[in-house]
């Protein structure tokens, strides 16, 4: 009886999908009620990879030109999308919350972090202004992508940041102390001539995407139902180039032949202002 017990543990545990390790640990049999269930891994992607493209094109582009830095890509930028009216231009010039403006102009929304509205969870992810539709691109989980195999043991300690994909990736999203410093040099090495192919601003208080606050969004408890899912999204080849330096995500390995993991999270019903966002850390799929 015993050991059935622990083989049942150990296929739930196999099945687990997004763990933010120590974490779950703690709380395995919390909250059992909130657990998300998936039948099929296809069927796991809310949204279509295609429609988190489009969200995050449309998003960058207007960044882009908002910030004014365009590493020699700025005119390719203003051919891939419509061109702005002239009071956006004028809203979104030179404005240090020009971030903020650009995603309630392009998404409808403006997210944030704040104290969370749970008792010692610390900060959260709120929802400050606007409305975010279901299945909308709600936020982005910044933060170096190590392959199955690659080493993280050092980054991975006292770091409850660490997330892992369905395939094994991980993400290490911690902006603080080793973490932060290995973002950062593998950020630089991964410019390409006059473009920088991710974003760091992430690892400060105020990012120049907006979107890139995910990995401050809390689990879900009984009492407030996730709002939001993990969603992965693998950067197109298409993506324009001018526009990866919006990215809060880079390889650890200059080498690797996969594209780029991104981690986005996709509302699962309706959110207005004032709402924070709460995710599910535990995913099972069947
Ligand atoms: C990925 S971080 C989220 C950001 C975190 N709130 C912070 O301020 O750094 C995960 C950690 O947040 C805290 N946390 C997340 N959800 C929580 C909850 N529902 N209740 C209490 N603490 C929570 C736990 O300390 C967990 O290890």
């Amino acid at each position: 009886m015993f050991r059935a017990a622990i083989e049942r543990l150990q296929n739930k545990w196999k099945s687990y999908r997004h763990r933010f390790v120590p974490w779950v640990v703690l709380n395995l049999f919390k909250n059992e009620k909130t657990l998300r269930q998936v039948t099929e891994r296809a069927k796991d992607k809310l949204v279509a990879d295609e429609e988190v493209s489009r969200s995050l094109v449309k998003l960058f582009g207007v960044l882009l030109r908002s910030h004014g830095v365009d590493h020699g890509g700025l005119r390719a930028a203003r051919a891939h999308s419509p061109k702005l009216t002239t009071r956006e231009e004028e809203q979104y010039g030179g404005d240090p919350a020009c971030g903020h403006n650009a995603m309630l102009q392009t998404l409808g929304f403006c997210i944030d972090r704040q104290p969370s509205t749970l008792p010692f969870a610390g900060t959260g992810v709120f929802v400050t202004k606007g409305f975010v539709p279901k299945g909308s691109t709600v936020a982005m989980y910044p933060g170096t992508v190590y392959q199955a195999h690659e080493p993280i043991l050092l980054q991975s300690i006292r770091n409850s940041f660490v997330f892992r994909c369905i395939d094994g990736v991980l993400i290490d999203g911690s902006d603080k102390g080793i973490s932060k410093m290995l973002f950062k040099s593998c950020s630089g090495r991964d410019r390409l001539g006059p473009f920088m192919m991710s974003d760091t601003s992430w690892l400060t208080a105020a990012p120049q995407n907006p979107l890139a606050v995910g990995q401050y969004v809390n689990n879900c408890s009984n009492e407030f139902p996730a709002n939001v899912c993990y969603q992965e999204y693998d950067v197109p080849h298409k993506f324009p180039i001018e526009l990866r330096q919006y990215l809060p995500n880079v390889n650890y390995s200059h080498d690797s032949q996969r594209p780029l993991r991104c981690v986005v999270l996709v509302s699962l019903r309706d959110i207005v202002a004032g709402e924070e966002l709460f995710s599910n850390y535990y995913t099972i799929v069947h």
